[in-house]
C-alpha cells in the first residue's frame, strides 16, 4: 500500500504566506508647497503586533497615519492592508484611525448615532448596525451614554465613544492617534487596560511613553521624515543617547534608579 503524501503542496491556501497587516513600502509625502513630512519610509506590521510610534512634535506621526487609511495620497511609494492596496480617497472599513481629538469625530446627535455612522456607511442592514453598536458601547463601556449629545460629555467620555465609533467597523488595525491626550490618571489607566486586552493589531502614536511601554511590543521612532529606530521598546526608548538626539526624554520608569535591582 503506498501512503499518501498529505504534506501541503504550494498551491494549498495553508502554504501561502500570510501577508502583514501593513505594509508601507518606500512612503514619500510631502504638503504641497512644504519640504518632505515623510521620506521613503518603509515599515512591515506583522497580524496582531502593538507598535507604538514615537518622535517630537511635528514629525510626521499624524500624517503616517492619515496616508495608512488613505485620507492623504502618498507622493511616491504604497501602503497594503492585509496584501490589498489601500486606495487614497476609498473607504477602508479594516482600518480605523482614532483622531488626535475626539471632537474631530463626533458630529452626531446621540452617542448611538455616532457610533451607527460607520456601520451604517458600510451598508450594513438596520439589524446588523444595531448589534455592531451595542457591541461597540459594551466594549468600551460606554452603554450608559448611548442617548447622550456627544458634545455634552467629557473628554474621557468622548474618547471612549469615539473609540466605539471605529470599534463598530470591526477593523483588524486601529490606529490610536495621541489617544491618552487629555485624559484624567484614572481613566488613562482604563484605556491602557483596554488597549491591553484589544485584540487587533494596534498602531499607537504618543507622547505618552510609559503608556507606549505598558502597551507596545515594538517602538518606530521617526524624526526627519524617516525612521530612525524600529524594535523592542526597552531598549530604544532605553536609550537616552538616541531620545535626546531626537528630542525626547527618556521615560522615567526607565531611570536606573527604579529599575528592579538584580544580584
Ligand atoms: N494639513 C496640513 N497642511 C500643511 N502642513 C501640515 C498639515 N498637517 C500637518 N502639517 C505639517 O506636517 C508636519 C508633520 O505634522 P504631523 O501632524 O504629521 O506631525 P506629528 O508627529 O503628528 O505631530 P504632533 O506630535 O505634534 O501631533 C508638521 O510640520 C506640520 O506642520
Amino acid at each position: 500500500m503506498t501512503q499518501t503524501d498529505l504534506r501541503p503542496t504550494c498551491s494549498d491556501p495553508v502554504c501561502a504566506p500570510i501577508p502583514d497587516a501593513l505594509t508601507v513600502a518606500n512612503l514619500t509625502f510631502a504638503y504641497p508647497g512644504q519640504p518632505c513630512t515623510l521620506q521613503d519610509v518603509s515599515l512591515q506590521i506583522a497580524d496582531g503586533e502593538r507598535v507604538g510610534i514615537i518622535g517630537h512634535n511635528g514629525c510626521g506621526k499624524t500624517t503616517l497615519f492619515t496616508l495608512m487609511c488613505g485620507v492623504l495620497r502618498p507622493d511616491a511609494g504604497e501602503i497594503f492592508l492585509f496584501g490589498e492596496p489601500v486606495r487614497a480617497g476609498h473607504f477602508h472599513p479594516g482600518v480605523g484611525l482614532l483622531f488626535q481629538s475626539p471632537n474631530d469625530q463626533l458630529f452626531s446627535a446621540s452617542v448611538w448615532d455616532d457610533v451607527a455612522f460607520g456601520p451604517q456607511n458600510m451598508g450594513l442592514s438596520p439589524g446588523e448596525v444595531a448589534q455592531r453598536v451595542q457591541e461597540a458601547l459594551m466594549l468600551t463601556g460606554t452603554a450608559d451614554l448611548a442617548a447622550r449629545p456627544p458634545h455634552h460629555l467629557s473628554g474621557g467620555q468622548k474618547q471612549m465613544v469615539a473609540i466605539a465609533g471605529i470599534l463598530a467597523m470591526r477593523p483588524r488595525v486601529v490606529l490610536y492617534d495621541e489617544p491618552s491626550a487629555s485624559l484624567d490618571l484614572r481613566t488613562r489607566r482604563r484605556l491602557i487596560q483596554f488597549l491591553q486586552r484589544a485584540p487587533q493589531t494596534l498602531l499607537i502614536a504618543s507622547h505618552d511613553l510609559e503608556l507606549v511601554l505598558e502597551v507596545c511590543d515594538r517602538v518606530i521612532l521617526l524624526d526627519e521624515g524617516r525612521i530612525i529606530a524600529d524594535g523592542d521598546p526597552r531598549q530604544i526608548m532605553g536609550n537616552q543617547e538616541l531620545m535626546e538626539a531626537h528630542g525626547l526624554e527618556k521615560p522615567h520608569s526607565l531611570m536606573p534608579h527604579l529599575l528592579p535591582h538584580h544580584d
